[in-house]
Order: C-alpha cells, then sequence, then structure tokens
C-alpha cells in the first residue's frame, strides 16, 4: 500500500501548496492601508527619534527656568514643560527611550520564549516538564511586585525594568511556540522526515519553523504596543529613570501642571497612544495576512461570499470548471461553495470553494486531496448531511434530472439514502451498538422498498452474503460490538447497496480497516460497482487506493479542485504542481498488505463466519 505523506514545505517556493514566500506576504501587507499606515507611522516615530538631533537644536535636558511653561512658539514648537525644557526636544528624544526599551523586552521574550518552547515542544521529556513549571511560576507572580522590588533594590532605570518585564512576558511566548511546535511534530510529513533520518535541526527549519514564524511575528508587534504602555505606566509612576527623558516622564511632569497647563498631558500622550494603536493594528494586519492569507477581512468584513470570484491570493487557482456535458452524467455539481460562520461572530470561512465535478453512470471518480482540503464537505453536500450551520450554494447540483438545490423536501428524501447511498469512514460508529445488525438492515428496506418483513430478511441475508459474510444468519443476529471492523463495514456497505442506488458515496471507506482488510474491501466495491453499474464517489487521501479502482481523479486543495483527469493520465502526466507534489510525497517502500487470511486481529465470530 503506498502511504501519501503531504510536505506542505515540499513544494517549490511560490506553487501551490509552498509555505507563502516572504516576499508575497509583504506584498499582500503593502496592500492593508492600515497596514500601511501603521507601518508608515511606527517608521516615522522611529526615524524621527534617530533624527532628532537634526530636527530640534534644543537639548531635552537643559531647563531653562524663563522657558517655564512656555506657550508654542517658533523657538518652542510644542511650549515649554514645568521647569522649561523644549517639550518637542524631549518627545524626540524619549521616543528613543520608549522604543528601545519596548525592542528590548520584545527581544528578550523572544529570545527566551522561542528556543525554549522549540526544545520544549519537540523534545518534550524532561525540559519540557522543567520549562513549563518554570514558565507557569514566572506566569503567576505579580508582574508589578516583582518590577517594584527590583528597581527598588538594584536602582531605577528605565532598561533594566524594560528587561525584567521582558523575562515576564517570555512564558507567553514560550506556551505559543510550544503549543505550535506540539501541534505540528504529530503531523505525518514531519514524522516521515524523521523515519527518512533527516536530522533534527534541519527538520525544525524546515517543517517547525515555517509554522511558528506567523504566531511569533504576530505576538512580537502585539508586545510592542504592551511594552510602550507599560514603560509609560512605570515611569509615570516614578520608577523609570530620572535623567533619561521619556514619554512616561514627560506624562510625570505633565501631571504635576494638569490645572496650569493641560496642554502638557496631550504630547505624550498622543505619542504613546499612536504608537500603542499602531502596534495593536499592524498585529492584526498581520494576523490576516499571515493566518488567514490576507482573506479574513475584506471590505464587507467577510470571506468571500458565494458567487464571488475565488480568491487566487493565496497561490492556489480557481477551480477547475465543469467541461462540456455530454447527458450521460448522473450527477453534476457546478460552483458549490460550502461557509461556516466564524467563532468570533463576524464573518465567515469558506471550506469548499467552487468545486465543479461530474459523474457519470459507472464511473468512479477519486476525490483526492490533504486533511482539510474539502472532499469530504464536497461528499457531504452532495449526500445532505451537512450540518445546519452551513450555509451552501451551488450554480448546479443535479443528479439524474432532479435538482437537489431547488426540490421539495420528498423528492430529494426519495434520491438520498435511496438512489445515492453512502459509506462512511469509521464503519463501527455508524452502527447503533443497542441494535441487531439484522434490524439496521432491514429498516431501510422496508421504508424505501416496502418490502415486508420476510422479504427483507431474505434480501439482507443474501446481501450479506454478496458482501462476502460468510455465516450471514449468524451476523445477521449478532450486535455490532460481535463483529470486526472489516466485517462491520461490510455491512455497512451491504446496507448501503441494499436500496439498489445509481450512485455510491465512500468517504475513506478502508482508512479505519486493517491492510489486508482495505484491500478486500475495496475489490469487493470495486466489483459491486461493475456489477451494478453505479457511478460512484470514493474520497480518499491514498493515491494507492485511487490507482486501485478510480477511472477519474479530482485533486482538491484549500477548498478547490486543482486538477481533474483521468485516472491514467493523471498518473502518467500530473499538470499542476500540487498534483505532482502530492504523487512525489507518496512513499512507496511502506509496509507491503499481507495476503488475506493472515489478520490476527479477526474477531471471534468473524473467524467462524470466515471459516
Ligand atoms: N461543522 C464545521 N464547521 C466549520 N468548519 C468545518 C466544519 N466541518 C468541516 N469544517 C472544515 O472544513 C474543512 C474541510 O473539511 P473536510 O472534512 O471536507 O476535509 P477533508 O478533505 O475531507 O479532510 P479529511 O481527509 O481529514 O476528512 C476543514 O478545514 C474543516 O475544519
Amino acid at each position: 500500500m503506498t502511504v501519501p505523506l503531504l510536505d506542505p514545505a515540499a513544494a517549490p517556493a511560490g506553487e501551490p501548496g509552498s509555505v507563502p514566500r516572504r516576499d508575497k506576504t509583504l506584498r499582500r501587507l503593502l496592500r492593508d492601508p492600515v497596514a500601511v499606515t501603521c507601518l508608515a507611522l511606527l517608521a516615522l516615530i522611529a526615524l524621527a527619534s534617530v533624527c532628532a538631533p537634526l530636527l530640534t537644536s534644543h537639548d531635552p535636558y537643559r531647563s531653562n527656568l524663563s522657558d517655564a511653561l512656555a506657550p508654542i512658539s517658533a523657538d518652542h514648537p510644542l511650549g515649554g514643560d514645568g521647569v522649561g525644557r523644549d517639550i518637542l526636544a524631549r518627545l524626540l528624544y524619549g521616543a528613543r527611550t520608549s522604543m528601545l526599551g519596548t525592542v528590548l523586552a520584545a527581544a528578550i521574550a523572544l529570545a527566551i520564549g522561542v528556543p525554549a518552547g522549540l526544545l520544549a515542544g519537540y523534545y518534550r521529556g524532561w525540559f519540557d516538564g522543567i520549562a513549563g513549571w518554570v514558565s507557569n511560576l514566572v506566569m503567576s507572580i505579580p508582574a508589578i511586585i516583582l518590577l517594584l522590588v527590583v528597581l527598588g533594590s538594584v536602582g531605577q532605570s528605565t532598561y533594566l525594568a524594560m528587561g525584567v518585564f521582558g523575562v515576564l512576558m517570555a512564558p507567553g511566548v514560550f506556551r505559543l511556540v510550544r503549543g505550535s511546535v506540539n501541534a505540528v511534530r504529530e503531523e505525518l510529513y514531519v514524522d516521515a522526515a524523521r523515519v527518512s533520518g533527516l536530522p533534527d535541526a534541519r527538520i525544525v527549519r524546515r517543517h517547525v519553523l515555517p509554522v511558528i514564524q506567523a504566531p511569533v511575528i504576530i505576538l512580537a508587534a502585539q508586545m510592542l504596543g504592551v511594552g510602550i504602555l507599560i514603560q509609560s505606566g512605570l515611569e509615570f509612576l516614578g520608577l523609570g529613570s530620572a535623567s533619561q527623558p521619556s514619554w512616561g516622564s514627560m506624562l510625570n511632569d505633565a501631571f504635576g501642571n494638569i490645572y496650569t497647563e493641560p496642554l502638557l498631558l496631550v504630547w505624550p500622550g498622543l505619542a504613546i497612544a499612536i504608537t500603542v494603536t499602531a502596534s495593536a493594528l499592524l498585529g492584526n494586519s498581520l494576523t490576516d495576512v499571515l493566518v488567514n492569507g490576507g482573506k479574513r477581512r475584506t471590505r464587507r468584513g467577510d470571506t468571500p461570499a458565494a458567487g464571488d470570484a475565488p480568491a487566487e491570493d493565496d497561490g492556489v487557482p480557481a477551480s477547475v470548471p465543469l467541461g462540456p456535458l455530454t447527458g450521460e452524467e448522473l450527477l453534476v455539481v457546478e460552483d458549490l461553495r460550502v461557509s461556516y460562520p466564524k467563532n468570533t461572530g463576524t464573518g465567515s470561512s469558506t471550506v469548499v470553494d467552487g468545486v465543479s465535478l461530474t459523474v457519470r453512470r459507472g464511473e468512479v471518480l477519486g476525490l483526492v486531496g490533504e486533511s482539510g482540503s474539502g472532499k469530504s464537505q464536497t461528499a457531504f453536500s452532495v449526500l445532505g448531511l451537512l450540518p445546519s450551520t452551513a450555509r451552501i450554494t451551488a450554480g448546479a447540483l443535479v443528479f439524474d434530472g432532479t435538482d437537489l438545490g431547488t426540490a421539495g423536501a420528498g423528492a430529494r428524501g426519495g434520491v438520498r439514502g435511496r438512489r445515492i447511498a453512502y459509506v462512511p469512514q469509521e464503519p463501527m460508529s455508524n452502527l447503533d451498538p443497542s441494535f441487531r445488525i439484522g434490524s439496521q438492515l432491514v429498516e431501510p428496506m422496508r421504508r424505501h422498498l416496502g418490502l415486508r418483513a420476510g422479504e427483507a430478511r431474505e434480501k439482507a441475508l443474501a446481501l450479506l452474503d454478496r458482501v462476502g459474510i460468510a455465516d450471514p444468519a449468524r451476523v445477521y443476529a449478532a450486535y455490532p460490538h460481535q463483529i470486526s471492523g472489516g466485517m462491520a463495514q461490510r455491512v455497512l456497505i451491504a446496507a448501503a447497496i441494499s436500496c439498489d442506488p445509481d450512485l455510491l458515496i465512500a468517504d475513506e471507506p478502508t482508512t479505519a480497516l486493517d491492510v489486508t482488510v482495505q484491500a478486500e474491501v475495496l475489490d469487493l466495491m470495486r466489483s459491486l460497482q461493475k456489477e451494478r453499474d453505479m457511478g460512484m464517489i470514493l474520497v480518499t487521501h491514498d493515491f494507492g487506493v485511487v490507482a486501485d479502482i478510480c477511472d477519474r481523479v479530482s485533486v482538491m486543495q484549500n477548498g478547490r479542485i486543482v486538477e481533474s483527469a483521468p485516472a491514467d493520465e493523471l498518473f502518467a502526466d500530473p499538470r499542476h504542481p500540487y498534483t505532482r507534489m502530492l504523487l512525489e510525497s507518496t512513499l512507496e517502500d511502506s509496509e507491503p498488505r499481507r495476503p488475506p487470511g493472515d489478520d490476527a486481529t479477526t474477531s471471534p465470530i468473524e473467524q467462524g463466519a470466515d471459516a
């Protein structure tokens, strides 16, 4: 059996499926007017602080009592403070202290949190235990008390205060990184990289760092804003360095003159507000670009609605459109879109984005793609099994002449369950444990086909026999827990074909089964499909299965079909880079299937039945 191990970092840069390139991210960021404004403001403040000696001739430290509370004038463009120092000069030089202090805190938090999170998340073990314990301890210490203790015992220094604050922020970074690394290290492609002998440093560089870089950048932008606020707060309380100009100390000075010259509060207050707001908004824009591929907030504050042109800036082109119809199609799906409201309450996320496909009678269509690409959602749309929160639209959703989108409940019910049948992924959880197999098989036949109890029982026994169960009567009388997974899947296949459907939709029907049973179940499905000339949609992530039984294949990525072709053509000449990546990442040297009969996990009743 071949096992596809999908590695998003394996695709060439810039091709679909690859990690977004840095220049692409920057381009997206620069297309967001809020991000551009925030970046420009922050850059301007940083530049002004660096060029302070060029922008003012005043010394920010020198006080001239004759200029105390001086009004705005050509010599003092923003006036003088309570002891006659030029406010503009203090604002410009103060930006250095404020920004440097904040950058220092963020740098310390990142320098501690990122490597510790990487090590703890990747290697776990004793380091994870100790680092987790230390991080919990640090987080439980009230920050302001620790700062007061340190500054009280070592002396008042803005940079020392911000250094300590950086240490206090490090556990937040540690937890974020550890959580992200923990999630990615469970991915199949990381296992594959380990198995193939890649050194840890390379695995971390190729597979782990790309995953953590977005949340870390976003967190860093947010830390800048928080750092400015904390630093200003400390200086306002008189805990920073008295000798350095800073926005917080300016607020402190201004507070002393609040009744005589309230305008003094405005300048440092404005500087702090602009910097903090710009950092926070930049963090939001970075979240949109890095986490949501720039799609999170359109002008309507929503992801593209059904009918909008699919976004192409995530590197995935629009879904392959429907080819010319021949009139022989059993199922026609055109421009299918499925979206769900976001948990945040605003906007929605699109999980199927303009999918078009057809299935003819007697044809097996494989729907392949990595996990989360929208295969099951597409299949469930046809089956009418989507949850009520799903918003589904389609240009066409037509089964053998019946428009499933507009047909009444009665007409749809006559099609779904009877003419379109379903074989699920998890056989055991699709059988009710409190009813015997027989009664679960008989009920749909009695309802859909109007059979009498005796007829339905006979047909059920014949079906159990047809799907390869050696002792149908015994299985008919058994409860689900008395049969094995392979046998349960045979029962569900028998149930699916019991009403003689025209279309069978199978969602990863062999994933939960032992490899030996997988091959047998696939053979069974293929022979039933041929024998009854059924159309079939086979949802799978396994190209081995596709090669085994599919006539045509549609490859899905990010909710869209990126390539559709006859199976042999697709294997011989995959056109789309994502298809090539999927095929190339298919491991050929995984364990071979064991011969039938070598199944050690077969249940007692199955052994009895098969004997
Ligand atoms: N009820 C739901 N609400 C919100 N999002 C959902 C819901 N059900 C599925 N999704 C999302 O839809 C996307 C596509 O899911 P789908 O199950 O179709 O993927 P798939 O390709 O079949 O993957 P797998 O092979 O893992 O089953 C996923 O990102 C999933 O998180």
